[in-house]
């Protein structure tokens, strides 16, 4: 062995015959473990991990608890007795091996448990993006991808795909105008989610709906369907038409804003990540008629290593507050308004017009959208996209996802 891990010796540290240390040479990437009272301590590439009993157990990928073919478990996980405790441990240079009560032995890529403990998720993020402001995103010049590489080449799908992960945006251009056009895209990537506004929607300023998209109105930044219980994951616009003036679209990063309240007033970021509130869509316009209510936080994070990964901002579509205490919804408006400040400041404005044949893609989850007043017709299609099924696509095509 070459010395102690320095572990603080409690009361639960398993007798002195198994707490001592053991080392595998080399010294560079050497794996010292030692086995405690409730689990196995493990120091390996620079990562100090702790793994439960009943965990190694359930992850054990021998061939009679493990379906490699389905990659499926097939061990019985409420079998496992909860004071399940190996007998007897080995490490070589890449492989742990653990003995159980009754005689069955698994064997663990050290790389393996690197990638999948707590320790070693704590450190990556689920989902490599670039935050960005106007400036971050002009400088970084991201290329708009040409339909038919998109439509007819894995390469085109992926720059455009890789583009979109980063980012949250992503253009394909040379597109035809219309809609039957535009939903050959959304295809392409993924399953088009339908919804009350159906499958793939043209929309004008006729408030055919009951809803402010359906005017000529400015619309502040915001991101859509807050009032479902999982908001839409992507959205498509395409501008078919437009004869008049204004009517260019806003876009800002909604996680470059919301790093920026973490960085300023991490207890407000926390705030807004907890506080669960109510959006709210209720239609009564010609035939229309929905009543939809969607709850969760501002803010999103996964637990584990605090990323975002949802934003839900609209604040024309937020409901009534009523599940919130009165002392922490004051605390709440702070935070909102911190929020709210970052993203509305100017440098963080990307203005776009959309014009026939380029097709945006937003991530609806990260980045916010609004659009500028407009004169005369304007008609814009496109879709709502399944979150699962963008990703399942990028996955396939060997991005991180
Ligand atoms: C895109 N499309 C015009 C179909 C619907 C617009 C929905 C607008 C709604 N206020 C929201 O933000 O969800
Ligand atoms: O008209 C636009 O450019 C966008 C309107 C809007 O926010 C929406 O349809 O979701
Ligand atoms: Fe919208």
């Amino acid at each position: 062995g070459h010395g102690s891990l320095g572990l603080p010796r409690g009361t639960r540290t398993v007798p002195a015959a198994a707490a001592r240390c053991h080392h595998t040479a080399p010294e560079s990437l050497s794996c010292a473990w030692q086995l405690h009272g409730d689990h196995l301590e493990l120091r390996y590439a620079n990562t100090l991990m702790r793994f439960d009993f009943v965990w190694l157990r359930d992850h054990c990928r021998s061939a009679s608890c493990y379906n490699a073919k389905t990659n499926q478990r097939s061990l019985d996980t409420a079998s496992v007795d909860l004071g399940i405790k190996p007998k007897a441990v080995r490490v070589d240079e890449t492989t742990l091996f653990l003995t159980w009560p009754d005689g069955h032995v698994t064997r663990y890529g050290l790389e393996w448990l690197v990638k999948n403990s707590y320790e070693g998720q704590k450190q990556r993020v689920m989902h490599p993006r670039i935050l960005w402001n106007a400036e971050i995103y002009r400088q970084a010049q991201v290329p708009s991808v040409d339909c038919r590489s998109f439509l007819e080449t894995d390469e085109g799908l992926k720059e455009f795909l890789q583009n979109f992960l980063l980012y949250g945006i992503a253009f394909v251009e040379n597109v035809t105008p219309t809609k039957e056009d535009t939903q050959i895209l959304a295809e392409r990537i993924s399953l088009i989610r339908e919804t009350i506004y159906g499958r793939m929607w043209y929309f004008t300023s006729d408030f055919s709906r009951g809803d402010t998209a359906y005017t000529k109105l400015a619309l502040d930044r915001h991101t859509d369907t807050t009032y479902f219980q999982e908001p839409c994951g992507i959205q498509v616009f395409h501008c078919l038409k437009h004869e008049g003036t204004g009517g260019r679209t806003l876009l800002v990063d909604g996680f470059y804003a919301a790093e920026q309240v973490l960085r300023q007033a991490p207890d407000q970021f926390e705030l807004l990540s907890k506080v669960p509130l109510k959006h709210e869509y209720v239609e009564n316009v010609g035939d229309c008629h929905n009543h939809m209510i969607g709850v969760g936080p501002v803010l999103n994070v996964y637990p584990w290593n605090n990323e975002l990964y949802l934003i839900r901002y609209n604040n024309y579509d937020r409901a009534v507050i009523n599940t919130v205490p009165y002392d922490v919804v004051h605390r709440w408006y702070t935070a909102h308004r911190t929020l709210t400040a970052e993203l509305r400041r100017p440098e963080n404005e990307l203005w776009v017009k959309l014009k026939p044949g380029k097709a945006l893609f937003i991530d609806n989850w990260r980045v916010l959208h609004g659009r500028e007043a407009f004169t005369g017709y304007r008609q814009l299609c496109g879709c709502y996209l399944t979150r699962d099924d963008v990703l399942n696509t990028a996955r396939l095509l060997g991005l991180q996802a």
